[in-house]
């Protein structure tokens, strides 16, 4: 790490990134601050970016601009040292088909430092893995065992995997998800990206919500559920209005069932609850943490449905209600 890194204990660090294919501009300006010694999951939808942010942490993109360092060290300048250094797992694991499960140990052992084929042979008798078996004829599970093992082996300070259950039966799964805590909890760091939000919430200390090329919302897992809130507002009439709610209040995303309206808050406080329920027209205020899973939604579609057009309904009733 660079001394400055170090000193805030900072594993990966990014800076204004912008990631800009032809006709696809997927990072606009992405900040992103790793802890060295935690589980960092980052969750998006489908074509949100999340194997291009891996891609260039780990040397083989290089962003059109913004500054990363990861590990201290700049993944273009320092690609290979980088790979020396970190563990990666990637959504398609490229493995060599023709080597044994053995040989492929022994192989990628030469770029590493002594001790790697016992480790790995340790981590794939593990999982019960044949050793003699090719790579070729091996279940889609059993690859993704080897390919973890492969970059398990050096035990390294940082961990990057896209997808890394996928392909994992429950067992193996609950198995490998906890040994990334404790990974953790020997100062190692694990950076996953993933859209499996149970799993994500049962192991990751840090989570990052990425939308439109940015982190909707990024914190601690335990601060974001106490700072996010489900409200539910129940109306006389659902043509009335609700003012927005006061600042620090943020809306992430709002709907509308009949009298009912239901939204995820960033900053609901007992005092702004107090002064919904003062307001003519509202029946009573609802309000519970958010679970991670409505968070996602919250921020990723719910950011579509607030920013899209009101409903005739919606409309009218901005017209017709006077707001108390
Ligand atoms: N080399 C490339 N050239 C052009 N567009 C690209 C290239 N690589 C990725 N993209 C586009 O960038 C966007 C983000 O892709 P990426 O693979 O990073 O998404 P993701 O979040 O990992 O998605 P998923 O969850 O489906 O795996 C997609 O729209 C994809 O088509």
């Amino acid at each position: 790490m660079s001394q400055q890194d170090h000193d805030r204990n900072e594993v990966i660090v990014a800076t204004d990134l912008e990631m800009r294919f032809p006709r696809c501009d997927v990072l606009n300006g992405l900040d992103m601050h790793v802890r060295s010694g935690s589980v960092f999951a980052l969750l998006g939808e489908n074509g949100a970016g999340k194997t291009t942010m891996i891609r260039i942490l780990t040397g083989f993109l290089k962003p059109t601009s913004g500054n990363v360092r990861v590990c201290g060290l700049n993944p273009i300048d320092d690609a290979l040292e980088i790979r020396r250094r970190i563990g990666y797992v990637s959504d398609a694991p490229a493995l060599y088909d023709w080597m044994t499960v053995a040989e492929i140990g022994w192989f990628t052992a030469s770029f590493y430092p002594k001790g790697f084929v016992e480790t790995y042979q340790a981590l794939i008798s593990d999982y019960e893995i044949p050793e003699h078996r090719k790579m070729k004829v091996l279940s889609k599970g059993q690859r993704a065992k080897v390919a973890l093992s492969l970059a398990l082996a050096h035990d390294p300070e940082l961990l990057i995997l896209d997808e890394p259950t996928s392909g994992l039966d429950p067992l193996v799964r609950r198995q490998f998800l906890e040994s990334m805590v404790d990974r953790a909890s020997a100062g190692r760091t694990v950076f996953l990206s993933s859209h499996q939000i149970s799993e994500v919430e049962r192991v990751a200390d840090t989570v990052a919500i990425m939308h439109e090329g940015k982190f909707r919302l990024c914190g601690e897992l335990a601060d974001l559920k106490d700072s996010i809130s489900e409200v539910t507002i129940n109306l006389d009439d659902p043509l009335v209005s609700i003012p927005s709610l006061p600042r620090p209040a943020e809306v992430l995303s709002e709907e509308t069932e009949g009298r009912q309206r239901r939204m995820i808050v960033k900053g609901f406080s007992p005092e702004i609850c107090n002064e919904i329920v003062a307001r003519n027209g509202v029946n009573g205020v609802r309000d519970r943490a958010a679970s991670l899973e409505e968070l996602f939604v919250a921020c990723t579609r719910g950011i579509a449905a607030l920013r899209s057009e009101p409903s005739p309904e919606q409309s009218l009733a901005a017209e017709v209600v006077e707001p108390s």
